[in-house]
């Protein structure tokens, strides 16, 4: 039978990493096609493109010749996966493949024409092999990155001094105490062209965001043209929401709009832009929030599309999980060595928070966060949805500490709680429990309770399909929900209760990728479904559904970007290559009131333990 995973032109190296699921055949037959292309014959050649294919596929930029074998296989468990001896593969040396690479036609140009797919770089710590595509878009990233920090905006900051003072204020309505993060935050992006504004979930970036809209508002002149977008229009919407909730005690317009990245650069078929180099963006500030979801292309775009004097404001978690497609924009922002000098203007408009000491509330800031605004780039570190136990093993797991996260685990806290995989009977009496719950306001035609009932437990899984995958599971539960009310759920037919997961965006609808609502029953006894949406949820003809599924479970990355009472995570083996860090992190971040951890000690420790590499050179300088 002939697989189709494997490339079937392929031979020699490529067939062999190819058979041991390292490469994919589209992997392979980008090698390929280059070496008919160029006659590159070189199998070293060949197998550093394909995993330079790959290494984008994976999320990466570029791929680092000296970890090329740092490599896993791919998740496609078939019933006859056998385990793969990544060691016994036919690695060629290192050197050999530089070699070979510095001499290629792929990378040096041929005499077959101006074909040149393929950039190497040197760094300290060995070659990066890019596909020209990404080198460009990166290139292009770091000069106007470059550029605008060498340029500061005019800022009047006698009225920026007022607006930080009258904006950022404490339970009694006087100025908080210093040091506060947010006001720094807000003076960074009103002193800075390009700012970066880091933290976890409930650290208040929403909240500095609107202050800043309200500060720029406040600046002498004509009201500023603000552009608000995110990657995800269901963030977007998230965005657009708060904004507009806050609005009107901050004194700014409530019809703000915020929109997706695609959608402010005037997405054209084909996919080209409306906004770009020689057409700029008409905003005189842009803020994009969940900017971890950007890719490197959409960065690429953003930044080559702004004026040079239009404010930047780039929000969001960097511990969280990436783009789906290559880059890792912001945590690479965040992590990358310092740029630009001091900038006097912040001293003058926020020394005293600067210079605080320690605040019961906030630690005074480190050498290295100082270092760090030089570039326009700040961490918001003080909690201000949940404190406890869930925000601490948050913090434990993204600092990498498995004992501390594990005692956590252990601690009795009542928001957390640590279970094997046979000790289920906490789970199903949540899963069981929420379904009668959320059924019961459904079938009474109280749409809003439904959808907040809805957002009462979620069961999240690494993996999508497995074992451990969210498909599984989701069988799992509809077995326990049907066993418990004595009925035979059928997700092929609608039904009142029904859980809902949206798996695409739908503009005219209003629901986006990731949306979740529920089937609920109206006053006339028909059926139609409900989401979430800021106050009052929208009901949707279910016929006006186009891309819906019924959702006991859910992967944890489809999970980004919303937040549920009680959080169910259910780990896959301590070999599963996606559980890493973030995932975890993301995961346990999605609880309000608790989360339960369902898996082995090895589990989390693998997890903690294993970062999510995403090679670039930006990080680099
Ligand atoms: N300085 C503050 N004073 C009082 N309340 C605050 C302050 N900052 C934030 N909050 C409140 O804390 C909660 C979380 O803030 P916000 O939604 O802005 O956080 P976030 O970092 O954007 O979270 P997420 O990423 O999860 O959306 C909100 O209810 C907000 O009103």
């Amino acid at each position: 039978m002939t697989d189709v995973r494997v490339a079937q032109r392929g031979k020699g190296v490529l067939r062999e990493f190819n058979e041991a699921r390292v490469l994919t055949a589209a992997d392979v037959h980008v090698a390929l096609r280059l070496s008919a292309l160029s006659g590159e014959r070189s199998e070293e050649v060949l197998l550093a493109t394909a995993l330079a294919v790959r290494a984008v596929r994976s999320g990466s930029v570029c791929l680092e010749l000296g970890r090329m074998r740092e490599v896993t296989v791919d998740e496609t468990p078939g019933e006859d996966a056998v385990p793969v001896d990544l060691d016994a593969l036919p690695w060629p040396e290192d050197a050999a493949v530089a070699a070979a690479l510095r001499v290629s036609p792929l990378v040096v140009g041929g005499a077959a024409g101006p074909l040149r797919p393929l950039r190497l770089v040197d760094t300290d710590d060995g070659g990066l092999l890019y596909l020209e595509r990404y080198f460009r878009q990166e290139e292009t990233i770091r000069r106007v990155l470059d550029e605008r920090a060498a340029r500061r905006p005019a800022v009047d900051e006698d009225a920026l001094t007022r607006g930080l003072t009258e904006l950022f204020l404490d339970g009694d309505g006087r100025a908080s105490a210093a040091p506060d993060r947010q006001r720094i935050a807000a003076a960074v992006a009103a002193t800075h062209a390009t700012s970066v504004i880091a933290g976890g979930p409930g650290t208040g970036k929403t909240h500095t965001v609107a202050r800043i809209l309200a500060l720029l508002a406040r600046q002498p002149g004509p009201a500023p043209r603000i552009g608000l977008a995110a990657p995800t229009g269901k963030a977007a919407a998230r965005l657009q929401e708060s904004v507009r909730e806050q609005a009107p005690s901050l004194g700014l317009s409530t019809d703000l709009s915020a929109m997706t990245l695609h959608r402010m650069l005037g997405w054209q078929r084909g996919g080209r832009f409306r906004y770009n180099a020689t057409n700029h963006l008409p905003y005189d500030a842009i803020v994009v929030d969940e900017t971890s979801m950007v890719s490197l292309t959409m960065m690429c775009r953003l930044l080559e599309a702004l004026r040079p004097d239009t404010r930047l404001v780039l929000v969001g978690d960097p511990d969280q999980l990436t783009s789906v497609d290559a880059g890792a924009v912001l945590a690479d922002l965040v992590a990358r060595p310092v740029r630009g000098t001091a900038n006097p203007a912040l001293a003058r408009v926020v020394g005293a928070d600067l210079d605080a000491a320690d605040d019961p509330a906030e630690a005074a800031l480190s050498a290295s966060e100082r270092d760090r605004l030089r570039g326009g780039v700040i961490r918001l570190s003080r909690g201000r949805r949940f404190g406890g136990a869930i925000a601490e093993l948050a913090v434990a797991v993204r600092e990498g500490d498995a004992d501390a996260a594990l005692e956590i685990l252990r601690s009795g806290d009542e928001q957390v709680s640590f279970v094997a995989e046979d000790e289920l009977s906490g789970l199903r009496a949540d899963v069981v429990a929420s379904a009668v719950a959320v059924t019961e306001s459904a079938e009474a035609g109280d749409v809003a309770e439904a959808v907040r009932r809805s957002e009462s437990h979620r069961l999240l899984c690494a993996h999508r399909d497995g074992p451990y995958g969210a498909s599984w599971w989701a069988r799992q539960a509809i077995e326990w929900v049907g066993q418990a009310s004595g009925q035979r759920l059928d997700p092929e037919h609608w039904y009142p209760g029904q859980p809902l997961l949206v798996t695409a965006n739908d503009h005219e609808a209003r629901i986006y990728n990731g949306d979740t609502g529920v089937v609920v029953r109206r006053a006339d006894g028909s059926l139609a479904a409900a989401f979430a949406r800021g106050q009052e949820p929208v009901l949707l003809h279910l016929s006006n559904l186009s891309a819906v599924q019924t959702v006991y479970a859910m992967t944890i990355h489809r999970s980004q970007g919303s937040q549920y009472d009680t959080v169910s995570v259910v780990l896959p083996g301590e070999e599963s290559a996606l559980l890493t860090r973030e995932l975890l992190y993301t995961a346990i971040t999605r609880a309000r009131i608790h989360v339960r951890i369902v898996g082995s000690e090895a589990a989390v420790r693998a997890g903690v333990g294993r970062r999510v590499s995403r090679a670039s050179g930006l990080r680099r300088g």
